[in-house]
């Protein structure tokens, strides 16, 4: 089923003439910072989310559905990750600021923008960079990290008796250097989008929003290209990454991999957890090895992507045919399946090498990380030929709730309920 919609034509502008046509709008709040009031309303698809779907720069994603959009979405171009410490004293703030990124994620996902505001001695509603910029299948996925529900042995907000099973920070690898700076959050906002500026507006206007309530701790911005046809992209290695997803891309396959089981607490139904590792990939030394050193080092050619002994991308991969430490044969000796959501980053050159700093913000959704991520990134640390070449230096776990319907906020069953 393809809920992904299309509405050809329409301008963020054009939504903002229904809006005010319709008596729906924005109100400023006392700071003077705009609140999300009610969100410009476009003829929306059905609930529930599809993976396939046009990536045509007018083609939407709804916020609405069974799971978040952003998880088993195709990836789109760009993906800022934002991370937030709440300063909100009282659950009822907290509620208030979901409220209002709920609803402006639901007006970027469908193309909007908040008004620009009439009064000229009021700084405007919306920051206004995409005003004249589709939607660009824009998705906000959020995650509660475990500081929203306990933080220094305080029940913050009352809600420490639904935290989810699995829901702790990755424990500390052998060969971890973590910066806390860059790691952890109380929530975390994955917003993606076919072009960056509206990513960014999505995100700038969710820090915005959260003004007096949140501050952002940090913030990721990465991008792909899988190429017009739609490929899988290449990674800053030159390897095709995520081709093993293709492994488990079905409505079974995504319920064993992703979605959260049912002993869960009710509102992790249809939710998972998101891992997040910021790993810099040292390109200079990757680019120093020969062809054959790389190959080994994933146990798949470079070019086509194909396994060891193999001739397609998809061919069931023999991890007998890889060396003994390659990448791939040591996740598939793990036996556990992830869904990898990937993105490249650079950040400029490192002052201290003259090396640039680069990588992978490499994102994973999975229905139980204790079972599924942790015992492969434990393997992988101890014994990866990718160590060589690559280093951990933020690291996140992020409770997603589950699908929304519309009228509800994020995390309304875990906050009211
Ligand atoms: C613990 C999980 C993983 C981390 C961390 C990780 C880092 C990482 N991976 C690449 C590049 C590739 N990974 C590939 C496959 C692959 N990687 C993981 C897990 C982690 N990767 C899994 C589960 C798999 C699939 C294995 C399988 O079942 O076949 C590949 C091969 C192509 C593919 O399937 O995507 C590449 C290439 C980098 C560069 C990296 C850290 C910098
Ligand atoms: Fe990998």
């Amino acid at each position: 089923m393809d809920h992904e919609n299309k509405r050809q034509g329409m301008s963020r502008r054009d939504f903002l003439k229904i809006s005010a046509s319709v008596g729906v709008g924005l109100a400023l709040g006392a700071s003077g910072m705009a609140a999300v009031e009610k969100v410009v309303s476009p003829s929306k698809p059905a609930t529930g989310e599809a993976p396939s779907g046009s990536s045509a720069p007018d083609a939407t994603i709804p916020l609405y559905g069974e799971h978040q959009a952003g998880i088993i979405t195709p990836q789109q171009s760009y993906m800022y990750l934002a991370s937030f410490r709440l300063t909100a004293s009282d659950r009822a703030s907290v509620v208030r600021l979901l409220r209002d990124w709920t609803r402006f994620a639901d007006l970027s996902s469908a193309g909007g923008t908040m008004r620009t505001g009439d009064n000229p001695l009021l700084p405007p509603s919306d920051t206004g960079e995409t005003l004249d910029l589709p939607a660009a299948r824009l998705t906000a996925t959020f995650g509660f990290g475990p500081t929203f529900f306990r933080q220094d042995g305080k029940d913050r907000y009352g809600i420490a008796g639904k935290m989810p099973l699995y829901l702790k920070d990755i424990p500390r690898m052998p060969r971890d250097n973590l910066d806390s700076l860059l790691s952890g959050g109380d929530v975390c906002v994955q917003v993606c989008a076919e072009d960056q500026q509206v990513a960014f507006h999505a995100v700038r206007n969710f820090i915005r929003l959260s003004t007096g309530l949140a501050t952002v701790n940090w913030l990721q911005e990465g991008f792909i290209s899988g190429g017009p046809a739609g490929q899988t992209p290449r990674n800053l290695f030159g390897f095709k990454d995520g081709t093993a997803n293709a492994l488990h891309q079905s409505a079974e396959g995504y319920r064993d991999v992703v979605w959260a089981g049912a002993s869960e607490p009710e509102w992790m139904r249809g939710g998972t957890y998101m891992a997040y590792r910021k790993i810099r990939m040292l390109l200079e030394v990757w680019d120093r090895s020969s062809l054959a050193d790389q190959e080994d080092t994933f146990g798949r050619y470079k070019e086509s992507g194909a396994a060891y002994g193999k001739k397609g991308e998809f061919d069931t991969a023999d991890p007998a045919q890889m060396p003994i430490d390659a990448h791939v044969r040591l996740a598939k000796e793990s036996k556990r399946l992830i869904h990898r959501r990937g993105y490249s980053y650079t950040d400029g050159v490192d002052q201290r090498t003259g090396n640039v700093n680069a990588g992978l913000l490499f994102v994973s959704f999975q229905r139980n990380p204790e079972e599924q991520l942790i015992p492969m990134l434990k393997l992988m640390q101890s014994r990866d030929a990718l160590n060589e070449y690559a280093v951990h230096i933020a690291s996140g776990m992020f409770a997603c709730p589950g699908g929304l319907r519309e009228g509800q906020y994020i995390g309304q069953s875990l906050l009211e309920a």
